[in-house]
């Protein structure tokens, strides 16, 4: 059957945790449309790490499984990363259930997981050609899922600073307004990329030229990192808005008002709000505040939590394609 959980923006809208339940301890985890392991915080690892941290421990899990001699290793893109062994056990999430899904279990992560202890680890929702469990490659959640869900999908609905929702098997249409918009993915690359070579400030004229053109949607990305055509474009209707190196990003006057972007995905302009754009202050006095569209200069762009406060998003595994409408 389908499932439903909510899920909440850590402080600052940095990343957003959900519950999942995994031989029936339920644990906090960071849902990632940009990566494809499930790996968890467990008991294996040393009391220093696991300190403020939930964990899952397999020894009290009946239907824990170990795989023998299978093993993970994963970097994400912001340099972060975990590795350890692996198992399989029950998942689940708000009602939609698998069993013998692939559990992987950290026992070396890096720092920025230590710190953040309201993560108890990762569900990768890409494609499972991206996992990292050798010898044999494990498939993600949503994968197994797909032949039981009432529909193959499912949905990311995040929001600013408030409760949003993760949906497996069912698209809400009462979480967005107008039609969705869909568009087909590419999954030679892994992840839920599409065709996006154009953008528009403020309503403006549409520039038709994006390098590259490419981007993926990915929920574990907190920023907007897009060609740097396109962030130039942007700021350059920002008064105050310059380079700043010592932050390591675009920042402005807090003061200032921030239009629209429009974004094309797969044909369709969707609209990432100005609001959604100023994403936090750098200093003291909430003088000066960081941009949510940075640049990157490498593709395929990547539209992360920024993009998805704006627009509710469904991901279809039936027919590999993304449907979009704002929300
Ligand atoms: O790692 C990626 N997404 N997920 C997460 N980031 C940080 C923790 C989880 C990522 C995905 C695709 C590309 Br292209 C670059 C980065």
């Amino acid at each position: 059957g389908a499932g439903s959980v909510a899920n909440t923006p850590e402080a600052g809208d940095v990343e957003y945790l959900a519950p999942v339940t995994i031989g029936g301890q339920t644990v906090n985890m960071d849902f990632d449309s940009g990566s494809s392991d499930l790996w968890v915080f467990n008991t294996q690892l040393s009391l220093n790490t696991l300190s403020g941290h939930m964990a899952y421990n397999p020894a009290q899990s009946s239907t824990f499984q170990l795989l023998p001699g299978s093993t993970f290793s994963i970097s994400y893109g912001d340099g972060s990363g975990a590795a350890g062994n692996v198992g399989t056990d029950t998942v689940n999430i708000g009602g939609a259930t698998v069993t013998g899904q692939a559990i992987e279990l950290a026992t070396d992560v890096s720092t920025s997981f230590v710190t953040d202890t309201q993560s108890t680890g990762l569900i990768g929702l890409a494609f499972s050609k991206l996992n990292t469990v050798k010898p044999v490659q494990q498939k993600t959640f949503f994968d197994n899922a797909l032949a039981t869900l009432p529909e193959p999908v499912f949905t990311a609905d995040l929001r600013h600073n408030a409760a949003g929702t993760y949906e497996f098997g069912a698209i809400d249409s009462t979480k967005f307004s107008g039609p969705l918009a869909w568009t087909p993915v590419n999954t030679t690359s892994g992840f839920w990329q599409f065709t996006s070579q154009a953008f528009a400030v403020g309503g403006g004229a549409p520039s038709t030229s994006v390098p590259g053109g490419q981007a993926i949607a990915d929920t574990g990305t907190t920023l907007m990192l897009a060609d740097q055509s396109v962030v130039d474009g942007y700021y350059s209707q920002v008064q105050g808005a310059v380079n700043n190196a010592t932050v390591g990003g675009v920042t402005f006057p807090c003061s200032a008002t921030l239009p629209d972007l429009q974004i094309d995905v797969g044909g369709t302009m969707a609209t990432v709000r100005g609001d959604d754009i100023n994403f936090a202050p750098v200093d003291q006095t909430g003088t000066t505040c960081f941009g949510g569209l940075q640049a990157t200069t490498v593709q395929p762009q990547i539209y992360g939590d920024i993009f998805f406060k704006s627009n509710f998003v469904a991901f279809n595994g039936g027919n590999n394609s993304l449907g979009v409408a704002p929300h």
